[in-house]
């Protein structure tokens, strides 16, 4: 065959894979337009391996942070997850900005599976989800100015923000979180807790992303600055057309932002619906346990709210118990517990009833309980 030919059909060749290759984003865009979540979560799983020996180190089993989590987050809605300490929450947020790699399941940004990214594709989805921390205190760092600090970013993605224009746009960003742009050349010690937590979200807006996955953004501030940063965080959502991952330990913090809750428990999604089937119709006994105990502000309510005290601590989550991980310290838990696991699935009995109960629980006995009374 003659040299030419070959060459024009190598290039035809290249040219109907660039081909498909268009057509798959093109077809993943749509998707995506069609009002497919932004990002897709499925047997999510993080085994961090324990080991014995100095020396040589071996493996002798392994702490089952995160064990096989499923859930959507849709565009501009906030996704709050909570859960007690422990139950895997922080490893979740990690995975989701690629600072673990999981051992098992997929994230799914727009359709493509982030783990199997490298390169050009993984440094713009990383910098479309972005993370703010836990602790304002300990996560910034002090020997920075706050301008270094909302800037680093700039450091790995320059194309966002040119060198000759960082100063503005960080001074920008520290006004859009209220503070005041002449603060930049100040440290993070002069700053107050909440000051110190808009920092960390100006930081986290820097790279515009399209998710920002907080984890306990507010935990360690006291109660009336809590609802500052909580409604500073609803502003810019809307400014930014923002979704938004929020972790936290209380249920009341998490329904006043969260369009949807996932529940969950030793490294597992236990239940998932919107605020209020999961306030006002929850199915799982432990999503029930965690509402009878979040704080009540009018008397008359918190007389009539039913009490249930959960007895024993959370299990290792190096050794789960069998079947239901919550079986231990359920106050509903029967034989079929230990031995089989229960989905995350609308239960058989509440299924095409058109109720409020009609969502996921991962629980052989789920039936609907209302912990605290209506206003
Ligand atoms: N690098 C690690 N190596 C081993 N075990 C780990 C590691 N990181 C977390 N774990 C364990 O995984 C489990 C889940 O931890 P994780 O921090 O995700 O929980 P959490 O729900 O966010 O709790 P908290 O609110 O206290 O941060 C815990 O038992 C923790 O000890």
């Amino acid at each position: 065959m003659h040299r030419d030919e070959h060459g024009s059909r190598r290039e035809a060749r290249r040219e109907g894979r660039e081909a498909e290759r268009l057509m798959s984003e093109a077809h993943q865009k749509n998707a995506y337009a069609a009002g497919e979540p932004i990002l897709e979560v499925r047997g999510l799983a993080k085994h961090f391996p324990l080991t014995q020996g100095v020396v040589l180190k071996r493996q002798v089993g392994a702490v089952k942070a995160v064990d096989g989590v499923d859930f959507d987050l849709r565009g501009g809605e906030t996704l709050g997850i909570v859960g007690e300490s422990g139950c895997g929450k922080s490893t979740v947020a990690k995975m989701l900005v690629h600072l673990e790699e999981p051992t098992g399941g997929t994230i799914r940004y727009k359709g493509e599976d982030i783990a199997k990214l490298s390169g050009r594709a993984l440094k713009a989805v990383r910098r479309n989800i972005q993370m703010v921390f836990q602790d304002p205190y300990t996560s910034l760092n002090p020997r920075m100015t706050v301008g270094d600090i909302i800037g680093e970013p700039y450091d790995i993605h320059p194309e966002v923000a040119p060198k000759g224009d960082r100063r503005k746009r960080v001074q920008e960003l520290l006004d859009v979180v209220g503070l005041n742009p002449e603060y930049i050349n100040r440290y993070p010690h002069q700053f107050s807790g909440g000051q110190r937590q808009r920092i960390g979200i100006a930081r986290g807006l820097a790279l515009r992303p399209e998710i920002i996955v907080a984890d306990e953004p507010v935990s360690a501030l006291d109660v009336s600055v809590q609802a500052q940063v909580i409604n500073l965080m609803e502003r810019l959502q809307q400014e930014f057309d923002l979704s938004y991952v929020f972790i936290a330990h209380d249920l009341s913090i998490v329904r006043h932002i969260s369009d949807r809750v996932a529940v969950m428990y030793l490294g597992r999604v236990v239940e998932t619906g919107t605020d209020e089937q999961i306030y006002e119709h929850p199915t799982h006994p432990y999503t029930q346990a965690l509402l009878s105990a979040v704080p009540v502000p009018d008397p008359s309510r918190r007389e009539h709210r039913e009490r249930i005290i959960l007895t024993g601590d959370v299990p290792s989550p190096a050794n789960p118990p069998s079947g239901c991980h919550f079986r231990t310290r359920c106050f509903k838990a029967q034989e079929k517990c230990a031995v089989e696991d229960p989905v995350l699935a609308v239960p058989e009995w509440f299924k095409g009833r058109g109720v409020p109960a009609e969502h996921p629980s991962a629980c052989h006995f789920a039936e609907e309980k209302r912990i605290v009374p209506t206003e």
